[in-house]
């Protein structure tokens, strides 16, 4: 029996399944050194069939949850650990386990047990136990590691038992190889099969082939941190450095070392200034005048501030309650020296240049940006600021591809508007891909007029001509011209907007070496009635706002023609009715995609 299993994390997960007596734990116990010491940063799940207990009667942790804490976090500078009772008919639930791993710090989680469940896993096979194979009954087994006579079938990945070097180098490559499920939306599963020319795909279908095909840029350059604003940072930055650099005053007020029973009053020996210290050590009954961000003096471990304290003459006596330790910020709790502050492969904005920043960076190595070429084409379309000519109309396309293209932080290379002629879209598109790592074009991808860049397509690359189960956006081609990646979306300029943002952003991002990106969904209340076609994914434009009622409300911008570009400038989001919907009524939930951080 397989029990249906989906992963809530951004980071894969593997599991090793074996009958008892096989080695798993012993396999596992050589396996981690060996990951972590080829820089891998891993968690395990481990399910234990016993009522087990990792603490010990008599320990304070250990009867505070026996006296009725359902949860007791104990904690020290080292390590912490959580202990919940949370009794539970039959096995533990395995995606509510994972959410409680730190994603953002691992690469990946091994599972140990949860052998029934559709979960990727490595099989442990070992001949001398007389115990049938699990990969006959599971289709989830990635590959067998077993004994050097054991006969597999030949498609199966197989491994030595005994060769833990080479059961590490699979997992790194199943971590270098798996992607994130872009699209968290109650959308048809992909079939994972190949789809010829015409096919008709479902969102999640495309997505999947396109990413696919995608190698992200291994280049690097190393850049000051000045231009590092959406740059893709290619090695794990390490802290130099305590942050804070000394233990030091979160407020204004004054320094002393609390005793039991509280002293009626301090004696104040001194002022200390950010930038500053004392250098003495407090005595008891001592106090120093202290301001936010100034070291903690020697002896001193608790502030209190200065609103609620009492100055006369040289003493000072204290107002409200103090608790050991407040006010103090502690050497290193934001970062520790040592740490990983910011790991390879994230996006850098704001937040990130401050980080780096408060630890002393000047230079990061980061991955060379993507080159994108981009093109329109039709012999209506005209360049805007000279005069339209009659039957025609500007290109709107290039502007609105080039601009989320450079928010994407890559590189434009405009070609312009190509007429219709084989020619000279085949000589345009075989000089583009040999200078850009992406081409994108818009127009001429429909039954009508799509046979110029067919034909000229057939003569430089690969390409499939798909329709998408969705709508603005019906057609879409992609393929491969040499080793360039090549997208021609639709003409409709609301059809490329919506199409750049579900196919051509996820293969723009991991072109660009970004790993663990997700679509932002958020669920919002529908305040008008919205129809669809069920089997199809809709993107309507909407506008979002956040209702008296605390909840995130939305409506939709007005009329929906895919020509209508005036939809995405009133529009702060996309409205996604999922295949299985039909209508959604006032007052149903639905999933908005904001899109303010690519338009
Ligand atoms: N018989 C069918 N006709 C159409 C189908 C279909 O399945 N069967 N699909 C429709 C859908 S959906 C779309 S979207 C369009 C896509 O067509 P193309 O990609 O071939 O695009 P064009 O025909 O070249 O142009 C469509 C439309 O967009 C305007 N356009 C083109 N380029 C630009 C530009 N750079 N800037 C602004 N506007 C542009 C063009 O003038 C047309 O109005 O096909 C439907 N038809
Ligand atoms: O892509 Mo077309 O614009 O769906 O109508």
């Amino acid at each position: 029996m397989s029990i249906p299993f989906t992963n809530p994390l951004s980071i894969p997960v593997l599991g090793f399944c074996a009958y008892s007596g096989t080695g798993k734990t012993t396999l596992l116990k050589k396996l981690i050194p060996e990951l972590n010491s080829r820089g891998v940063k891993l968690a395990v799940i481990k399910h234990a069939h016993h009522n087990f207990d990792v603490d010990i009667p008599g320990k304070d942790s250990f009867e505070m949850r026996k006296a009725g804490a359902r949860q007791m976090l104990v904690a020290s500078h080292v390590r912490w650990a959580l202990m919940t009772e949370d009794a539970v008919e039959g096995d533990p639930q395995l995606p509510h386990l994972l959410q409680q791993i730190e994603q953002d710090k691992v690469d990946i989680v091994l599972v140990e047990g949860f052998k029934k469940l559709e979960l990727p896993k490595i099989e442990l096979h070992r001949a001398a136990h007389g115990k049938p194979f699990i990969h006959t009954q599971d289709d989830n087994i990635q590959a067998i590691a077993c004994c050097a006579d054991t006969q597999v079938p030949g498609e199966l990945h197989r491994l030595d038992i005994n060769d833990v070097a080479q059961i590490a180098d699979f997992v790194i490559e199943y971590i270098g190889k798996w992607q994130v499920s872009p699209a968290p939306l109650p959308l048809a599963p992909s079939s994972g099969c190949e789809f010829g020319m015409s096919e008709t795909l479902s969102v999640r279908q495309g997505v999947d082939n396109i990413l696919s095909f995608v190698k992200p840029i291994t280049d690097t350059e190393r850049l000051a941190l000045d231009d590092l604003s959406g740059r893709v940072l290619a090695e794990d930055a390490i802290s130099p450095v305590d942050v804070p650099q000394n233990t030091n005053s979160a407020m204004d007020g004054y320094a002393f070392k609390l005793s039991e029973p509280r002293l009626e009053r301090y004696s104040i020996v001194v002022d200390v200034m950010a930038g500053h210290h004392y250098k003495g050590t407090l005595q008891d009954g001592e106090a120093v005048r202290i301001m936010t961000g100034a070291p903690l003096p020697a002896g001193a471990d608790t502030i209190q501030a200065k609103e609620l304290a009492n100055e006369q003459g040289t003493n000072v006596s204290f107002q409200g309650e103090i608790t050991l330790g407040q006010h103090v910020r502690l050497a290193g709790e934001d970062i520790a020296k040592g740490k990983t502050a910011l790991a390879a492969h994230k996006r850098m904005q704001a937040p990130e240049q401050g980080m780096l920043a408060s630890l002393g960076f000047g230079q990061l190595p980061v991955f060379r940006r993507p080159k994108v070429a981009v093109f329109s084409t039709g012999d209506e379309v005209c360049q805007p600021g000279e005069p339209l000519k009659q039957n025609c109309i500007y290109d709107s396309n290039r502007f609105t591809i080039k601009s989320m293209v450079r928010k994407l932080g890559c590189e434009v290379i405009d070609l312009g508007i190509i007429h219709d002629s084989e020619d000279a879209l085949a000589e345009a598109l075989q000089q583009a891909a040999m200078d850009a790592d992406m081409v994108i074009s818009s127009g001429g991808v429909s039954v009508g007029d799509a046979d110029f860049i067919k034909l000229a397509l057939d003569r430089v690359g690969k390409i499939n001509f798909w329709r998408i189960n969705m709508r603005p956006g019906r057609p879409l081609a992609f393929g491969q011209i040499g080793d360039s990646l090549f997208f021609g979306l639709p003409g409709n300029p609301v059809a490329v907007m919506v199409s750049f943002i579900q196919f051509v952003q996820p293969a723009l991002r991991k072109l660009a070496g970004e790993k663990n990106w997700q679509p932002s969904l958020v669920p919002a209340i529908a305040d008008c009635k919205m129809r669809s076609r069920e089997g199809r994914t809709e993107f309507i434009r909407g506008v979002y706002h956040l209702d008296q009622d605390g909840r995130l409300h939305v409506t939709t911008t007005g009329a929906q023609g895919s020509g209508m570009l005036s939809s995405m400038v009133k529009g702060n989001c996309l409205i996604i009715i999922g295949e299985q919907d039909d209508q959604l009524n006032s007052g149903d939930t639905v999933y908005i995609q904001p899109f303010a951080d690519l338009l």
